[in-house]
């Protein structure tokens, strides 16, 4: 029997997953926190960071590497050689500036108390003046990129990312030799070779298969130190997504028990990696990757402009296909930030007593209840809107309430808000030509709630199916670790050929129940204006109240 080894980098946390190359069963997996979490508060030094950064540090994911990986293999008991393969995955936009040896910048005593010599987070949001430049720009010169982006380039992508180094520590853009994703940072940790993937690269930085990156003019016009952006800090070297990066170096492979005739792949993003593990995602399928945020990945033969999409890539997610994402930035993290901020004690004292978690609970409350019946209606913004509006200063916004209004209301009114901002990004994909007759499902609330998987059925109107893996995510990793090890060694020899073995998906969907859709259907109705009214600039109050908070903190 051989092994192969999924990696998977989330948001709060790092997992390894050790599987079957014949079956894609799961024989151990084991999960890291980050030590340091995700730091928008305040650096390890202690330095106040403003409104709107999320930063992590890259020590944390080494941890990960070193804990994780020996605790599989322990609980497994296979055999280290038996181990073919392995490959990451990462949030992405997320970046590290490294110098010369690949050293992160904030590993250097001279620079950790130098917020921009941290990793940059996906949902690191202070770079929305930067993007705000970038697309006037990208329109003014009639940049045709524009349009595989929705129109807009994300402030969470790479270069607003860059550009606001270069505004805020011009020093740190100097002194950094290259700025990495960390789906490659990582890999090149594990095998010693800086091989950056297709999939970030093409994603996140503007880089597609057939054009390359934008001109170097066009970066000159965005600041004349950026004139060669690419050469000097990224690189025109690409590998496509499942080739094969190397071999684990001999000072890794003693850190995590492996052996050096591991197989390490091209690193990739944590959303589009997981596509191959619910086997038979086809055009007309729309997956949700839900979590902490939720990514949609779809496939499609034909190119389609798709107003407000992250974009849409060649081979981006599988080879042959335009591979399309859209997303949105908070999903999980509204219901944390309600559960952390606005729970009452009775309910802790509840969940405790009955040995639950608070989700359970309140989930359990909240799916006692009928559509409509709280009489709540929310915009799903608490972390901006990546598609499609692609704004980070909008915010979030709830109507309805009352004295009587209970805390399972407001969970089952912001899990409906996540839904019809899922609905909204499908109907996008639709009226642009791009079909989409049912969706599939993974990631960790996929697994853990059932309430809000029969409320996206209720309010797309669509079945939904869900990956039968436990960990879809780190699964596809695995998948593409063993295309790295190839055929010769125990592997495969395509992504395709691994998913005809290994994918996983239950036979049985949530199905829409009409009179739930049918009510659904009203309060979305409801949800599109409030969506266009303050979303599209008719009311900039929420933006008006943003600014003035960042004001007042200024002169705090
Ligand atoms: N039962 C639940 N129902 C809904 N959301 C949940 C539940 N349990 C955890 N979450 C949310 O899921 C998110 C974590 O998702 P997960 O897929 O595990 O991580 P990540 O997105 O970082 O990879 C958190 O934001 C948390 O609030
Ligand atoms: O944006 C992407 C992928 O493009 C994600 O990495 C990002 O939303 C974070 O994902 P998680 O919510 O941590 O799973």
């Amino acid at each position: 029997m051989k092994y192969t080894l999924g990696v998977d980098f989330g948001t709060q946390s790092g997992r390894s997953v050790l599987v079957e190359v014949g079956t894609g069963n799961i024989v151990a997996q084991a999960v890291k926190e980050y030590t340091h979490g995700v730091m928008d508060e305040k650096l390890p030094c202690g330095k106040v960071l403003p409104p709107d950064w999320a930063l992590q540090h890259p020590q944390d994911y080494l941890e990960v590497f070193y804990q994780t990986i020996p605790q599989v293999l322990k609980e497994s008991g296979v055999e280290p050689a038996d181990v073919i393969g392995m490959a990451v995955d990462f949030t992405s936009c997320t970046i590290l500036p490294v110098d010369q040896n690949g050293t992160p910048l904030c590993m250097l005593p001279q620079w950790e108390e130098e917020p921009h010599s941290y990793v940059k987070l996906w949902k690191h949001h202070a770079a929305q003046s930067d993007a705000d430049k970038l697309n006037a720009i990208a329109r003014e010169r009639g940049e045709s990129f524009l349009g595989r982006y929705g129109g807009k380039i994300s402030s969470e992508w790479v270069f607003p990312k860059i550009m606001q180094i270069l505004r805020e520590a011009p020093e740190v853009y100097e002194a950094a030799d290259r700025i990495m994703e960390l789906a490659d940072w990582t890999t090149m940790m594990l095998c010693g070779e800086e091989k950056r993937n297709s999939c970030t690269a093409g994603y996140k930085a503007i880089w597609s298969k057939r054009e390359g990156y934008p001109s170097n003019d066009f970066f000159k016009a965005l600041d004349p130190r950026m004139e060669n952006v690419v050469d000097e800090k990224l690189s025109r070297d690409i590998y496509p997504i499942g080739s094969r990066a190397g071999y684990l170096t001999k000072e890794m492979a003693q850190k995590t028990g492996l052996t050096t005739n591991t197989a390490v792949a091209v690193g990739n993003v944590d959303a589009h990696v997981s596509l191959p593990a619910v086997g038979e995602v086809t055009p007309g399928a729309m997956l949700l990757i839900m979590g902490t945020s939720t990514c949609d990945i779809l496939i499609a033969d034909e190119e389609k402009m798709v107003p407000g999409m992250c974009g849409v890539v060649e081979d981006g997610v599988e080879p042959g296909y335009m591979g399309y994402e859209a997303g949105q930035s908070c999903v999980g993290d509204h219901f944390e930030w309600f559960v952390e901020n606005c729970v009452p004690e009775s309910y802790e004292k509840e969940a405790r007593e009955r040995g639950m978690g608070i989700h359970q609970l309140l989930t359990e409350k909240a799916s006692a209840l009928k559509p409509g019946e709280s009489g709540l209606l929310a915009l799903d913004w608490w972390n901006g809107n990546r598609s499609v509006l692609v704004d980070v200063d909008l915010t979030g916004m709830m109507l309805g309430m009352t004295l009587l209004t209970k805390p399972e209301e407001v969970y089952r009114a912001l899990i409906e808000a996540t839904a019809y901002g899922a609905n909204r990004i499908i109907e996008e994909f639709i009226r642009s030509g791009v079909p989409i007759d049912h969706l599939v499902a993974c990631g960790g609330i996929a697994e853990k709630n059932q309430m809000m998987m029969q409320i996206y059925a209720d309010v797309t109107n669509m079945e939904i199916y869900i990956s039968d893996s436990p960990q879809a995510v780190a699964l596809g990793s695995a998948m593409f670790g063993a295309v790295a090890a190839g055929k010769a060694a125990g592997g495969y020899d395509t992504i395709f050929e691994a998913a005809e073995k290994m994918a996983k998906v239950k036979p049985q969907p949530y199905k829409p129940i009409p009179e739930n859709a049918e009510v659904y259907k009203k309060i979305y109705a409801d949800y599109c204006k409030l969506y266009d009214y303050f979303g599209r600039g008719e009311n900039d109050v929420m933006k008006r109240m943003k600014a003035l908070r960042a004001e007042v903190r200024r002169h705090d």
